[in-house]
């Protein structure tokens, strides 16, 4: 399952848990983008933060596991790249793709689509607020592409990202870990904002790398914002 992550929340974790299940996937590997040049207008945080978030909130199931393939690769992040690595990686493997509806409805304008369909079966699940259509792959390739109905759960990282930025609380929307996380890295905070604890951030996170974890995130109680 590929993803931006910026945050990682439930509604991509239930999605790939409810695939999981419906296909018997022997595992599902989350592959955090690279350089999500679709998205290049808006302001992505550093591929270490959304790595490590994503390792966090998938740690708890063994048959996740989180890949570095794409944040690896150097230059904008291309799904048959992804897909060629991981087939490298694992040769013998049955390679499925899942994306959600909003990602399917735009999946004709990736980077050379028509190869996609020789590398893995594509799997799109139902989200709020978008249509679930087999014809968003034109006549591509019939069969390639199954449509999952999942619980319907209304999130987004955009709207997480929203509420960290005004100091609203994410918790339950993404991990426990994430929510400690985000704070701890103070992501999505304007520069100029008041931390919980009065002070103001004098520089932005590390555009890059974030500083290795040597101690465990304080704990937060529920309810106090990140
Ligand atoms: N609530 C959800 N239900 C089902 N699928 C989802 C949901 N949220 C995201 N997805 C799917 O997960 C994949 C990764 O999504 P992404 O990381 O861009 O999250 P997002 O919430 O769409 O982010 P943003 O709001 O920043 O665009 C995409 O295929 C997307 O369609
Ligand atoms: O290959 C492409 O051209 C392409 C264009 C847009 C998105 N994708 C992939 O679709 C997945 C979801 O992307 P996003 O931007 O919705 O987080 C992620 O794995 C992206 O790399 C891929």
């Amino acid at each position: 399952m590929g993803g931006t992550f910026d945050p990682v929340h439930h509604g991509h974790l239930v999605a790939a848990s409810e695939v999981a299940e419906r296909f018997a996937l022997d595992e599902v590997v989350f592959v955090p983008t690279g350089e999500p040049y679709q998205k290049r207008e808006h302001l992505v945080s550093p591929a270490e933060d959304r790595y490590l978030m994503t390792v966090i909130a998938t740690a708890s199931n063994p048959r996740f596991s989180v890949s570095r393939v794409d944040i690896d690769r150097v230059g904008p992040t291309y799904t048959v790249d992804t897909l060629r690595d991981l087939r490298a990686q694992h040769p013998d493997a049955e390679l499925y793709f899942i994306t959600g509806a909003d990602a399917l409805a735009a999946i004709l304008s990736w980077h050379r689509v028509e190869d996609l369909f020789d590398l893995a079966h594509f799997v799109g699940v139902t989200r709020p607020g978008f249509e679930l259509e087999a014809d968003h792959l034109g006549d591509l390739r019939p069969g390639a592409l199954d449509l999952v109905e999942i619980p319907a759960l209304a999130i987004s990282s955009t709207e997480c990202r929203t509420r960290a930025a005004e100091g609203r609380p994410v918790w339950y929307l993404v991990p426990d870990g994430v929510v400690q996380y985000i704070s701890k890295r103070d992501l999505y905070r304007p520069a100029d904002a008041p931390r919980p604890d009065g002070t103001v951030r004098t520089s932005d996170p590390s555009p890059h790398h974030a500083p290795p974890l040597t101690a465990p995130a304080p704990p937060i109680a529920p309810g106090a914002t990140p």
